[in-house]
């Protein structure tokens, strides 16, 4: 029902100031985490990425950048595995707390960056992005679903169930894990879609197929080519209106030669120019709101090289959704000399 009064009047005005997604200034903020997989060094990806020269790259664009530093996450004692998943305590007070400051984030108006640390962090920057945009749609860039359940999960680690804890359809398939009473499912699978897989367990093809969720796999894009990719995903969520974008970038999505420094390489991946295709596309709709780059882990890098290949292509990867063109030109200006409906090129 349409909200009528002066109290819908109120909430649309709030949502269409907040969550208006034409970036005017930019907000950076560091997940320092590892908890939801087994190996260490995750939790150096912000570092990596900043030390990759990220701040001084958006620096060239004419929008202000904040930086807001890191969160700091403590150590929980005591964290016993449930039902095989290892740290569910860390895990859910991690995202709990990135959720309050990416919502922070937005509704201060910024254009909301997170770096990670790994995939269940995207647990609470979803959230915290979906409590300020309600009706935001979500396009997660990565080789995984990440939407084992903890029942599925062949490995028990979060960061490969981080979907699984925002769709409403998965609610009682979902059991309680403790730190987790903080979030109720509030995506549908129709607001979501995959592009890039290539590593999909038997539970979460089920899931895929059972609720009809729109993904790509490398084997669709080798098919389809990646501009008709983009261009199917802008027209499932984007047709019946515009919304803001929650853009959760996997680094692994890209192929191991480009991107060697992460937990769980699987070979066959994007391109450099396909991951730029889907990222510059994704900031000519002028919809982005939050992004997140994640799994860039500086420790499994075989050589320094490695390391900073891979941290160098999540600078461009966030410079590219945040308006860097291969056209030349003003840098971040292409949205604003577009009218609205060339911007959504259905
Ligand atoms: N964010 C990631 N890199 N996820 C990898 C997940 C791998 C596997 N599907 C699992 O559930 O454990
Ligand atoms: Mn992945
Ligand atoms: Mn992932």
């Amino acid at each position: 029902m349409a909200l009528r009064g002066t109290l819908g009047r109120l909430l649309r005005t709030h949502l269409t100031t907040t969550c208006q997604t034409r970036t005017r200034s930019v907000a950076v903020l560091g997940a320092p985490f590892s908890k939801g997989q087994k190996r260490r060094g995750v939790e150096r990806g912000p570092k990596a990425i900043r030390d990759a020269g990220l701040i001084e790259r958006l620096s060239n664009f004419d929008y202000p950048v904040h930086d807001f530093g890191d969160l700091s996450f403590q150590n929980l004692e005591n964290d016993e595995p449930y039902l095989q998943v290892p740290s569910p305590r860390s895990v859910g007070r991690a995202t709990n707390m990135l959720s309050e400051a990416v919502s922070n984030a937005v509704a201060a108006g910024h254009t909301t960056v997170m770096l990670g640390g790994d995939h269940s962090l995207a647990i609470g920057s979803v959230e915290g992005h979906a409590r300020q945009c309600p009706d935001l749609c979500l396009i997660w860039v990565d080789a995984h679903a990440d939407i084992n359940t903890p029942l599925t999960s062949p490995s028990g680690n979060l960061h490969g169930q981080s979907v699984a804890f925002m769709l409403k359809e998965l609610q009682n398939k979902m059991p309680e894990l403790p730190g987790f009473s903080w979030v109720q499912p509030f995506l549908s699978a129709k607001d979501l879609v995959y592009i890039g897989l290539r590593d999909v367990d038997p539970g979460e093809y089920d899931i895929l197929k059972d609720l009809g969720i729109q993904y790509f796999t490398m084997r669709d894009i080798d098919r389809l080519g990646i501009q008709r990719v983009m261009e199917v995903t802008f027209d499932h969520l984007l047709s019946r209106k515009q919304r803001p974008i929650h853009l959760s970038f996997d680094i692994d999505a890209m192929d191991p030669s480009l991107a060697p420094a992460t937990g769980t390489p699987v070979n066959g991946g994007l391109t450099y120019r396909e991951g730029i295709w889907i990222t510059e596309e994704i900031h000519n709709t002028g919809l982005l709101s939050v992004m997140d780059l994640v799994e860039v882990n500086p420790v499994l890098g075989a050589s320094p090289e490695a390391v900073e290949m891979t941290a160098s292509l999540a600078v461009d990867v966030i410079a590219s959704s945040l308006g860097q063109s291969r056209e030349g030109g003003p840098i971040a200006q292409t949205q604003t000399l577009k009218d609205d409906t060339e911007q959504l090129r259905l």
